[in-house]
C-alpha cells in the first residue's frame, strides 16, 4: 500500500465539524439513548464502544439519515451550523464504510467507482481522471477493468473506501469496517482509511468491539454509557 495519500482539495478546505445534540432514540417504547451529545472537528476520528445492542450502529443511522420507521429520533445533527435532522440520506453527503464493503459484484471496479462520483460532475473526462486518480494513487490501478468478485477482500474494501471517499463527504461513518479482515491487512487497512479521513479533513465516528481499531486511531474512545 502506498503510503501517498488520495486527498480531494476541495473537500479538505471546507471540511466542517459534526455535532450531535441532544440526540434521544427510541425504538418502539425502548429507549436506546437519550441526551447523547458530542462534536468531531474536522480531521478528527472519535471512536465508540459499548455492549452488542447498546445502540451503536442505530446511532450512525441516526446520523446518515437511513433509520427505519420504527425508530424514533429528537434532538439535532449538525454539519457547523446545517442541522440535517430533516434532510434525506442523499442530501447529507455522509460518507459510510460497513463490515461487508456492498461493492456491487458484476460492475467493473471502475464502473463501482463511477457509482460514487456525484451526478453533478458529469464531465466524462473529469469523472474518468478522477477514478484513475484514486485507483493510481491507493497502488490500485491494475484492478480497474476487474469485477470486484475477483479481489481478495481486503482489495474489495479499498475499492470500497476510494468509492465512498469519491462521493465527496463531509463526514465519515465507520461501522466495524475492518473486523473481517485478518489482523495484518487490519493493520494496514485501518492505517489506509484514518490516512485518508485525515487527509480529507474528514469528522469521523467509528463505532468497534475491537480495542486495537480503537486505540489505532490515536483519536477520542468514548463507552456508549458515558455519552
Ligand atoms: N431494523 C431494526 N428493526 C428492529 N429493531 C432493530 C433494528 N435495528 C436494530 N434494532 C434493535 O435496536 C437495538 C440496537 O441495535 P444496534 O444494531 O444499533 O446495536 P449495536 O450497539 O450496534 O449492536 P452490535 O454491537 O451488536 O452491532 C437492538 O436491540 C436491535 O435488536
Amino acid at each position: 500500500m502506498q503510503q501517498k495519500i488520495f486527498q480531494q482539495d476541495a473537500i479538505a478546505a471546507t471540511a466542517p465539524s459534526l455535532h450531535l445534540k441532544e440526540l434521544a432514540l427510541s425504538l418502539r417504547s425502548q429507549q436506546l439513548f437519550s441526551k447523547l451529545s458530542l462534536s468531531i472537528s474536522p480531521g478528527e476520528i472519535v471512536t465508540i464502544m459499548g455492549p452488542s445492542g447498546c445502540g451503536k450502529s442505530s446511532l450512525l443511522a441516526a446520523i446518515s439519515g437511513t433509520l427505519e420507521r420504527d425508530f424514533a429520533l429528537e434532538g439535532q445533527v449538525l454539519l457547523d451550523e446545517l442541522n440535517l435532522i430533516n434532510l434525506p440520506p442523499e442530501e447529507r453527503h455522509i460518507g459510510m464504510l460497513f463490515q461487508e464493503d456492498l461493492l456491487f459484484p458484476h460492475m467493473s471496479v471502475n464502473d463501482n467507482l463511477g457509482f460514487g462520483i456525484p451526478a453533478h460532475i458529469k464531465d466524462k473526462k473529469k469523472r474518468n481522471t478522477l477514478i484513475a486518480q484514486a485507483l493510481d494513487e491507493a497502488g490500485l490501478s491494475e484492478f480497474e477493468n476487474r469485477d470486484p468478485a475477483t479481489l481478495s477482500g481486503g482489495q474489495r474494501a479499498r475499492i470500497a473506501v476510494l468509492r465512498t471517499l469519491l462521493s465527496q463527504p463531509r463526514a465519515l461513518l465507520l461501522d466495524e469496517p475492518f473486523s473481517k479482515l485478518d489482523a495484518e491487512l487490519r493493520a494496514r487497512f485501518r492505517n489506509f482509511v484514518f490516512r485518508h479521513a485525515r487527509a480529507n479533513n474528514l469528522p469521523t465516528l467509528m463505532v468497534t468491539h475491537d480495542p486495537d481499531d480503537a486505540q489505532s486511531t490515536g483519536g477520542k474512545v468514548i463507552q456508549m454509557s458515558d455519552l
